[in-house]
């Protein structure tokens, strides 16, 4: 079985993701869903994307924004991944559909198809993400979709192995559990993160 996809959200500073890029995060988030102690503007992101290489996937999070802002803030800041966790439809999915662009669809709905509404990875977070608080992952009668799906919510260097032996996710996707205070992360908790998530299939 190949190694886990790991994202690595909610960067606001240059340390942050140099921190997640040398550990190695196969995908770097930055929050544009407003409201968030992670939330940055897009000239902050264009600075941080610049520095993050090119096999590493650079991803905007927006929850609730049209897809007016999407756009511009994805043009703006010049990520090549887009995470939505609002009420978009496949319409919202081909309107954000560009030659390149990765398009994340989160849902906090369990049994889904990946790729249902045009996306190309589906996001299995918990009700209130961004929250740090876990979901009922490990419920007896959790049903995995098909496909390329991360694990979100709540996960930590500590639970990461388990959730995904449980739940056979492709990839894992973490905030809060990389973090000392809210909104401020730990260069010794992303390493940990990723260490351990590498750890789970050899
Ligand atoms: O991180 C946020 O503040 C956030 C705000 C709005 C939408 C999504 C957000 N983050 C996403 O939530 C999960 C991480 O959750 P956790 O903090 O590890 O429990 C991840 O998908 C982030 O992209």
């Amino acid at each position: 079985m190949s190694d886990l996809f790991v994202k690595i959200c909610g960067l606001k500073t240059a340390r942050d993701v140099d921190v997640a890029v040398a550990a190695g995060a196969d995908a770097v988030g930055f929050v544009f869903a407003p409201g968030s102690p992670r939330t940055i503007d897009a000239a902050t992101a264009r600075a941080l994307v610049a520095a993050v290489p090119d096999g590493v996937l650079t991803v905007g999070v927006f929850r609730g924004q049209s897809v007016e802002e999407v756009r511009r803030f994805a043009e703006e800041s010049g990520v090549r991944g887009v995470q939505l966790h609002g009420e978009e439809g496949p319409e919202d999915f081909a309107a954000l559909r560009t030659e390149g662009r990765t398009l994340l669809r989160a849902t906090a709905e369990r049994v889904e198809r990946c790729g249902e509404y045009g996306e190309d990875l589906l996001l299995l977070d918990a009700p209130d993400p961004g929250s740090g608080k876990p979901w009922n992952w490990g419920a007896a009668d959790f049903t995995a979709p098909e496909g390329r799906w991360l694990l979100a919510g709540g996960l930590n260097p500590g639970n990461v192995r388990e959730a995904v032996e449980v739940t056979g996710a492709w990839g894992v996707d973490v905030s809060s559990g990389v973090e000392r205070a809210r909104g401020v992360k730990s260069p010794e908790l992303i390493r940990a993160f990723v260490e351990a998530a590498r750890g789970v299939r050899g």
